[in-house]
């Protein structure tokens, strides 16, 4: 044999080992671990449901969409159904009880799974991710940030940023806007001015930035990467990820050197919003609570990667309901007229909208925009009658909870807010994992308040000037593309209330 052949057998096989590694690595991902799960249910007599492939029939979508522009009113809630199997092969492992036990558990036994790629970059070491004593500091902030006091300050705030998008919405009356797109501006508007209070123009055009960011990281999270291949030669989405993310640390940077500056002279306590206070801690003199800047442009980004898009879906799911439930939408609005009249909503007026809590309630169990959530076994532990040995990945289905007939009734997939007309624990029989669209226990969703005041000024505000009805062009899809997100918008005709 030559030195070519040589050469070339060496190539050829490093080039096989290398499909092999790569091909076995896929297996152990996407089969060999939900096979081994399915095994240590079944040897202790617990089975999930037929394992159903979503998306995997193209006819099948196509007949579905097909079907939906025919019939815009009618909704194809069975389209759950073929969304995320994991969900129904884990649900019967996680009951609520199961679930509950997962996320209370306070000694560490379930911490967050790790992060990969391009939602690493977004989510970064912030709050949303971290463990520990890091969680803990950052966590404290956040509540004080986010507690009922600061939410009162921020509703001129975020009626400001309403009237911004309604102002734009006047060109539109009696005809089609796409109330989901509008959303996706207003939740950045919102979310800069409260974050950033006096710097919000700086903070805008952070926030889009990390809104191209999130962007990139939807489409990319089913990606299969290649290892190797992948660090060697980059996509164009990891380039313009990689110059988003120097963009983003830039500006804060920036940003932070002007408060700096402009803080000479004024009190501390004049930046009272978020990036204030992450400030504050940067300069603290104990160590122990004291956050790298670092750490301070994570926590800003994955403040908004975590607080953008849930907030704008459940903006565009609650527009659809409300337009195809007109009797909804009416008693809605009656409530909103009885309490504010023709004036912007006020914080003691928002906590008295009964109705359009349980809209949204019922909204957020329909239509829950973060699907599922997941933890990894941290050492080996029993949950309920499984012994779980460490590293699975737990996968908790707030979905599949949410459409449970066992718990809701046999009309669980209809929309019916009346549901909650005695509160949650009503609604659930007091079942905490039931209904859990923010989470549970001491991680529960730090911007929960937030995120409902929000939509309810917005819809307040909405409803004041305008009755909504469902384009014909609407098609009902509700993807799940990194969260449940209606795919092709949320038509909706603007009739102005005279
Ligand atoms: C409809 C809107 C929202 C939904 C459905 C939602 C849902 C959730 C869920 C399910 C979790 C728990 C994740 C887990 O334990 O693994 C969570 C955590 C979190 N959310 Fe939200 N969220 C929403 C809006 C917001 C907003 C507006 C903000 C910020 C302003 C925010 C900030 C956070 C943060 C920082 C965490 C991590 C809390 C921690 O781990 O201590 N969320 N959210």
């Amino acid at each position: 044999m030559g030195i070519n052949e040589v050469i070339m057998f060496c190539l050829f096989s490093t080039f096989l080992i290398y499909i092999l590694w790569t091909f076995f690595r896929f297996l152990h991902k996407v089969w060999w671990i939900p096979c081994r799960i399915k095994r240590i249910m079944s040897s202790q007599g617990i089975s999930g449901p037929a394992y159903k492939f979503p998306y995997g029939n193209t006819k099948e979508i196509t007949n579905m969409r097909n079907q939906s522009m025919s019939k815009p009113m009618e909704i194809s809630h069975d389209i759950f159904q073929r969304i995320q199997p994991h969900v129904y092969l884990w649900t019967k492992i996680y009951d609520t009880e199961m679930i509950k036990e997962v996320l209370t558990n306070r000694e560490d036994a379930y911490p967050k799974m790790d992060m990969e790629g391009i939602a690493k970059k977004l989510l970064g070491e912030a709050l949303i991710t971290n463990e520990g004593e890091k969680w803990a500091k950052v966590r404290k902030l956040a509540n004080h940030t986010f507690h009922a006091e600061s939410l009162k300050r921020m509703v001129p705030e975020m009626s400001a940023s309403v009237e911004v998008m309604l102002e734009n919405w006047k060109h539109h009356e009696g005809k089609e806007i796409d109330a989901f797109k509008e959303f996706g501006l207003l939740t950045t508007e919102v979310i800069a001015r409260t974050a950033f209070g006096s710097s919000y123009r700086e903070g805008k055009h952070i926030f889009e930035m990390v809104a191209k960011l999130t962007a990139i990281d939807v489409r990319n999270v089913y990606k299969i990467k290649f290892p190797g291949i992948s660090m060697l030669m980059k996509s164009s989405d990891e380039i313009e990820a990689e110059k988003l993310e120097r963009g983003i640390k830039t500006s804060i940077l920036e940003l932070v050197k002007k408060r700096e500056k402009g803080r000479k002279g004024e009190t501390e306590d004049n930046a009272i919003d978020y990036l204030g206070e992450l400030m504050k801690l940067t300069r603290d003199t104990n160590i122990n609570k004291r956050i790298t800047l670092e750490q301070m442009i994570d926590e800003i980004k994955a403040l908004f990667g975590a607080g953008h898009l849930t907030t704008t879906n459940l903006l565009g799911w609650c527009a659809f309901v409300l337009s195809v439930h007109g009797d909804w939408q009416e008693k809605a609005r009656k409530e909103v007229f009885e309490i504010f009249g023709n004036k912007n909503p006020s914080s003691d007026g928002i906590a008295r909208l009964k109705t359009m809590n349980m809209i949204i309630n019922e909204c957020l169990r329909l239509y829950p925009p973060v699907l599922t959530m997941t933890r990894k076994v941290g050492r080996e532990v029993r949950l309920g009658n499984l012994r779980l040995p460490t590293n699975i990945n737990i996968y908790l289905p707030i979905l599949a909870l949410h459409h449970n007939p066992e718990i809701w009734g046999k009309d669980v997939h209809l929309f019916k807010p009346e549901r909650f007309a005695e509160g949650v624990a009503k609604a659930t029989n007091s079942t905490a994992a039931a209904f859990f669209p923010f989470g549970l226990g001491p991680r529960t969703c730090v911007g929960l308040n937030f995120t409902t005041n929000e939509a309810k000024i917005a819809l307040s505000m909405i409803l004041q000037r305008y009755k909504l009805t469902l384009s014909p062009n609407y098609v009902h899809f509700p993807a799940d593309i990194f969260i449940l997100t209606p795919k092709y918008g949320v038509q909706v005709i603007l009739q102005a209330i005279s």
